[in-house]
């Protein structure tokens, strides 16, 4: 996105957002002065594979404040020929979280180059994902609302193992082709692939954590470390639950209706 870019688009965004708080999309309580007067601090939290980057950065389009991705941050590190970078590098490797001094040191100097270049709310991604993480964050700033992202388990693992990355242009791609039938009282989810084009077909790359063995891990570690953190923003009343349950045609304009931010325009294609 453009930092600065369509004040004017942001604000009307942001009444809306706040809009849907007050019609009870969203549990907050939140003074409307706070909501009218900055820009939003969004969190998504959501399991390894449920799309969250996918999710935040169109939010972040739509809403005219950055994307900040914890994920992207850390592999910014992990470039550096430090050895520094080969230690964190093992850890990711694994499936195991970074200390809470590396990652903050990391979204600190983010934020100060926000700040810097005047931009203004957020959607933090990846971030918090433990609850002393959730805590600091808390002293840093008031969070507006907090995006649960879920989808079932066995659709993320075979989302992780779908993912793409073009090494020339930094798109994402996912070469799954999910249908998974309904049982037990969950819904059918179809998922169609993302296929690059043929200018990237030659160029992808798989990230080195994406591997089942790691997804398994990522996904126990998540389970173990980030669930606290969704209690954490319950208590808060800040917590929005919300269910992938298909591709992003669908699912987009799902997450624009529960966020209303969805404009007449949408509404009535929706409506067709
Ligand atoms: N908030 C965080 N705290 C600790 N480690 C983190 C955090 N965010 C990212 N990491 C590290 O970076 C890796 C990649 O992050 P990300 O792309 O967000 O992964 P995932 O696909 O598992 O959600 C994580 O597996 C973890 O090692």
């Amino acid at each position: 996105m453009r930092v600065g870019a369509g004040a004017a688009n942001t604000h009307k965004a942001f009444k809306q957002l706040w809009a849907a708080f007050m019609s009870g999309m969203a549990a907050a309580a939140l003074p409307p002065a706070k909501l009218a007067q900055q820009p939003a601090k969004l969190v998504f939290l959501g399991c390894p594979g449920v799309g969250k980057g996918t999710y935040a950065s169109m939010l972040s389009d739509r809403l005219g404040i950055p994307h900040i991705a914890m994920g992207d941050l850390v592999r910014e590190e992990l470039l550096k020929s430090t050895p520094n970078a080969q230690k964190l590098k093992d850890l990711v490797n694994q499936g195991k979280l970074l200390s809470d001094d590396i990652v903050l040191n990391l979204l600190s100097s983010r934020l100060l180059r926000a700040s810097e270049n005047g931009e203004d709310g957020f959607i933090l991604d990846g971030f918090p994902r433990t609850r002393s993480q959730a805590e600091i964050l808390d002293q840093l700033t008031e969070i507006d609302l907090v995006v649960n992202l879920k989808l079932r388990e066995d659709v993320l693992i075979l989302k992780c193992l779908g993912r793409r990355i073009c090494s020339g242009c930094g798109n994402n791609f996912n070469l799954a082709d999910i249908d998974v039938q309904a049982e037990n009282g969950h819904p059918r989810i179809l998922m169609p692939a993302m296929l690059p084009p043929p200018t990237c077909a030659s160029k992808l790359t798989i990230r080195e954590d994406d591997t089942e063995d790691v997804i398994r891990e990522r996904l126990r570690i998540y389970a173990q470390e980030s669930k606290p953190v969704e209690d954490y923003y319950k208590q808060q009343n800040k917590l929005l639950d919300f269910d992938v349950g298909g591709g992003i045609p669908q699912t987009w304009p799902k997450l624009l209706r529960t966020l209303k931010l969805d404009t007449e325009d949408e509404l009535k294609t929706q409506q067709l």
